[in-house]
């Protein structure tokens, strides 16, 4: 998947593509509309096109036209200096995913394209394939999904960026009793405060500029069911405060429609932001926070999920043979070691990837090393391992061990530690004889 940068400005152009590219996406420049027409010619669906409103030959609207006539339904975001409101609503009008005013773009961008890209995903992969996770902190995470889903109280699910958050989400709602209703998710990542209301509340004909018909919002479309809450870290304050009111009243009412209508849903929210921080710093309501939070599950990074690895791993090779249509047996030992040892910062999302294209490249029957493909710079090392909980910390600890049949050495290495500080540790844990190798 990539991100076609379209703006005439090249330094601006390098500060955008520089800043997508920390976010972990791949990048194409392009600096007029007649060059990003030749490019996006070979634009796979799953790509992203980012593009500034005016250019030197025309403006970004002319290009989407072009690319609505030429079959081409790849997410587009408009950039603009201008942010007026009638623009941002004419280019959504003709199909454009969103609009981004440029003093938002460091903070906003690459937030807004993770959403659009994890709504091509899901499109991609409704029917995905799960893996059911035996490890010790998913059974806990079974465990509290069980107790929570009869019941009627917010979830809100915490954790990295592809952690699998949405899976449980699903759970929860599967467990439900109201899993016979709807499960809506929302991308609040992808939602511009503008459309807001009319995308959660619905709107009546004629109630604005281009309303031609009634539509139904997503509290309704969700109605008796769930209503997923994707990234709710990026909702801005103004639509925190509009569903707050909805979920405190139990009630909305959609644009231009006279009387208020029952908000019937039960809430389950997502977000890899620490939203306590959020709080303190006054980007998220407190309220709408603890409204959100009556129940809390933690999703913790697949990095500290030792003993889920190679079994994902497998899954996912497994999964590839088949789309590849190739054969492969395994993994070699030291595949093994590479992959138990990689931090994993895009978690499950990541290794799923990284098994797709060592399936695609695997020489022989078994996959290598160097068929991963693991970024040498995001070496175990620079995790660092301040955790602040010393109860996780002591949990970590017994799980490396474990993993590492009691040797400390490759427990260190897989704790990103060194040998003294793992020494250390065991000390200060009195974990000293613990799983010691006869
Ligand atoms: N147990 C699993 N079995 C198979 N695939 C999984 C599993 N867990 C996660 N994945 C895959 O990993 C990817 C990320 O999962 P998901 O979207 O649920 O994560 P997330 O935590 O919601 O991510 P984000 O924070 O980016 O929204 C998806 O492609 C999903 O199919």
């Amino acid at each position: 998947m990539k991100v076609y940068v379209i703006e005439d400005n090249p330094v601006y152009n390098d500060y955008v593509c520089n800043l997508l590219k920390k976010g972990g996406f791949d990048t194409v420049q392009a600096y007029r509309i007649s060059t990003a027409k030749k490019l996006l010619a070979k634009a796979d669906e799953d790509d992203i096109v980012l593009a500034d409103l005016r250019l030197p030959d025309g403006e970004s609207i002319d290009l989407l036209r072009w690319m609505l006539t030429n079959g081409k339904r790849q997410p587009f975001i408009v950039m603009t200096d201008y942010a007026e409101v009638h623009t941002a609503v004419e280019s959504m009008k003709l199909g454009s995913s969103d609009y981004i005013p440029k003093r938002l773009v460091e903070d906003k961008l690459v937030p807004l394209v993770r959403s659009l890209h994890k709504v091509q995903e899901r499109k991609k992969h409704t029917q995905i394939p799960i893996f059911t996770r035996q490890g010790e902190a998913y059974q806990e995470i079974k465990r509290r999904v069980r107790l929570v889903a009869p019941t009627r109280l917010s979830v809100l699910i915490l954790g990295e960026n592809g952690t699998g958050k949405e899976h449980i989400a699903q759970h929860i709602h599967a467990q439900s009793k109201l899993s016979d209703k709807p499960f809506v998710p929302v991308d609040c990542g992808s939602l511009s405060p503008t459309l807001a209301q009319s995308a959660f509340f619905g709107h009546r004909k004629g109630a604005f500029t281009g309303a031609d018909s009634d539509k139904a919002g997503y509290f309704e479309e969700a109605d008796g069911g769930t209503l997923f809450f994707d990234e709710a870290g990026n909702l801005s304050l103004e639509t925190q405060q509009m569903l707050l009111r909805a979920i405190q009243e139990r009630r909305y009412r959609p644009i231009g429609a006279k009387e208020d209508k029952t908000a019937n849903v039960r809430i389950v929210a997502a977000t890899n932001e620490d939203l306590q921080k959020a709080v303190n710093e006054k980007r998220f309501r407190e309220d709408l926070f603890y409204r959100l939070k009556e129940y809390v599950i933690t999703v913790p990074p697949l990095r500290d999920c030792q003993e889920d690895i190679l079994p994902l791993a497998d899954f996912f090779r497994e999964t590839a043979n088949k789309e590849l249509e190739r054969n492969i047996k395994g993994f070699n030992a030291s595949a093994c070691n590479a992959l138990l040892t990689y931090p994993w910062p895009g978690n499950v999302r990541e290794l799923k990837q990284k098994i797709q294209i060592a399936v695609l490249h695997a020489v022989h029957d078994m996959i290598t090393e160097a068929d991963l493909e693991l970024d040498a710079e995001e070496s175990p090392v620079s995790f660092s391992f301040a955790l602040k909980d010393t109860g996780v910390e002591k949990e970590r600890i017994l799980r490396a061990l474990k993993q590492a049949n009691g040797n400390r050495k490759v427990a260190a290495e897989l704790l990103g530690i060194g040998r003294t500080t793992l020494y250390n540790k065991l000390d200060e844990y009195g974990l000293k004889y613990k799983f010691e190798q006869s």
